[in-house]
């Protein structure tokens, strides 16, 4: 009504502006349908990544089992890319179709917002693992697109972030012992899943130890440490020291050579449960006495 009203003494230009303006005042109310989703300050932000039905895309891919390397270091590449592209983490670790993402407890980086740093993750880690696909691949094509689902955790105190990550390497050591069993009995001892299934209902770690041992002459612990441990990023400085040629006024144009401390991504596949890995990397989480 107002903006009938005065129709009739604005200019076709003056009425867009108007009635842009009462649109704005009739519409904005929605924004108020956004929910507050800031993470509490001084904890770790926690975003974990997981393959969506990966049991598929395993299959349909042809991953090779229990383990694909080809998949796993696509996995820890994709990741890197998260940890260069975004800011504020300090620590990755990943398994299987998982990644873990730890942002460090002050971090302010999209105001702490849950969805925009769940998002980001997850689109900067989907759109890596696709465009990197190939130089872990070749020839295998990329059937469908892969996706990932994300979520946030907060963890307060160093305890419970070191817990957690023990959380994901316990279950990364759990899982791939039982692989390694189930597809040894499969592939090297000839029975067929259903039997290998069989065999190792009610086992326990010492006893699916002991198959690989007595039957296949296989030591666990000399597995690969990539399968048996995941895979651990942090941030490194390394001194690099390249060679320029400079020349200064009055003298004759020389080669020197310059130092430089740069932060570069570190892959591990070592033990983050005990706590000597956090003896020699204290740098990664502020103290806070617990
Ligand atoms: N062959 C093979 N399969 C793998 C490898 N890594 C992961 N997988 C498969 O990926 C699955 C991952 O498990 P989940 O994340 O629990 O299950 P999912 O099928 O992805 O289902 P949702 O995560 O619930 O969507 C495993 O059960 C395996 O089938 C690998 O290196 N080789
Ligand atoms: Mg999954
Ligand atoms: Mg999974």
């Amino acid at each position: 009504l107002v903006g009938r009203a005065r129709s009739c003494v604005v200019t076709p230009l003056a009425r867009l502006f108007v009635s842009s303006n009462m649109a704005k005042s009739k519409f904005e109310y929605v924004r108020n349908f956004e929910t507050d989703d800031t993470c509490l300050k001084n904890c770790y932000i926690v975003v974990r990544l997981d393959g969506r039905n990966f049991h598929r895309f395993t299959e349909q891919h042809k991953f090779t089992k229990p383990n694909d390397n080809r998949a796993l270091g696509l996995m820890s590449r994709s990741a890197h890319s998260v940890m260069e592209e975004l800011e504020d983490i300090v620590i990755a670790y990943g398994q299987s179709d998982e990644f873990s993402f730890v942002f460090k407890r002050t971090s302010t980086w999209f105001k702490r917002r849950a969805s925009k740093l769940m998002t980001h993750v997850a689109s900067q880690f989907s759109s890596s693992y696709v465009f990197y696909w190939k130089e872990f691949f070749g020839d295998q094509p990329l059937l469908y697109p892969p996706s990932f689902d994300g979520r946030v955790v907060l963890y307060p105190t160093n305890r419970n972030l070191k817990d957690y990550l023990s959380w994901r390497q316990a279950d990364c050591h759990v899982n791939n012992l039982y692989n390694t069993v189930f597809w040894t009995l499969v592939q090297k001892g000839g029975l067929t899943t259903a039997q290998a299934e069989d065999r190792l209902k009610g086992t326990l770690a010492a006893d699916k130890n002991e198959i690989l041992f007595s039957e296949f002459e296989i030591n666990y612990n000399n597995e690969s440490a990539l399968h048996r441990k995941g895979t651990t990023l942090i941030w490194e400085k390394r001194d690099e020291t390249v060679t320029k040629r400079m020349k200064r006024p009055n003298e004759e144009e020389k080669e020197v050579s310059v130092t430089r401390s740069r932060k570069r991504v570190q892959a591990y596949h070592c033990d983050i449960i005990g706590e000597q890995f956090w003896e020699e990397h204290t740098d990664i989480l502020e103290d806070d006495g617990c």
